[in-house]
């Protein structure tokens, strides 16, 4: 099976998704953001925690652009089926290392609904890191119910759902290099 067509569209599970942002913007974003984040943190070294799973390319990129001495690791958090959150948002690796007086850089692809980062928020504030950053490849501020502002944010994006570099429809689309949004009814 294909899941792309000459205009360039993708499908995946009967939905088809155009091109939003390209694999070039995303980078040269990806750079603009690591410049900060090293200019702030080149003398912390700060732990970058990535939050599988859909953050782990922006989280390569942006681990390896930052260049500073730094240390990275992961937890694995879940809450969505399909294009829709559960609410629930579910543990399926935990964290290891010990963050107390560490510098911690948390690593998200996407804030949409704000849940899952106000859930890890309220985990790591408890295990009183020196200071606690997110950094998220995408916004969705529109969407946003917890009350959270991210440091640094790749792009804000109006509330539709997206995938590629790294976010999915169950399970599949994460490989693309670009980002792609769900058609608008009509817009076929
Ligand atoms: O702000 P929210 O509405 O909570 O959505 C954001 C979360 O949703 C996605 O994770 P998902 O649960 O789909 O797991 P995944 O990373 O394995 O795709 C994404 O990676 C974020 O962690
Ligand atoms: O728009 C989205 N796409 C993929 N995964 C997501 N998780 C939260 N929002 C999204």
């Amino acid at each position: 099976m294909t899941n792309s067509d000459k205009d360039n569209k993708v499908s995946y599970n009967g939905l088809n998704f155009v091109p939003f942002i390209t694999h070039e913007r995303i980078q040269q974003r990806i750079s603009e953001i690591a410049a900060e984040i090293a200019d702030r943190f080149h003398d912390k070294c700060p732990l970058f925690l990535c939050v599988l799973t859909g953050a782990f390319p922006f989280a390569a990129d942006l681990f390896r652009q930052t260049g500073i001495d730094s240390e990275i690791s992961f937890i694995r958090l879940k809450s969505y089926n399909g294009t829709q959150t559960s609410g629930n948002v579910k543990e399926l690796i935990g964290l290891t290392e010990d963050i107390k007086d560490r510098h911690v850089i948390i690593v998200e692809d996407i804030v949409d609904t704000g849940h899952t980062i106000s859930h890890l928020l309220d985990d790591l504030r408890n295990r009183q890191p020196a200071s606690l950053s997110v950094a998220t490849l995408l916004f969705k501020p529109e969407s946003e119910q917890c009350g959270v502002k991210p440091d640094y944010v790749g792009f804000n994006i109006p509330p539709a759902f997206i995938i590629g570099f790294g976010l999915d429809l169950d399970g599949k689309a994460r490989n693309l290099r670009d980002i792609y949004v769900i058609e608008k009814q009509g817009q076929e």
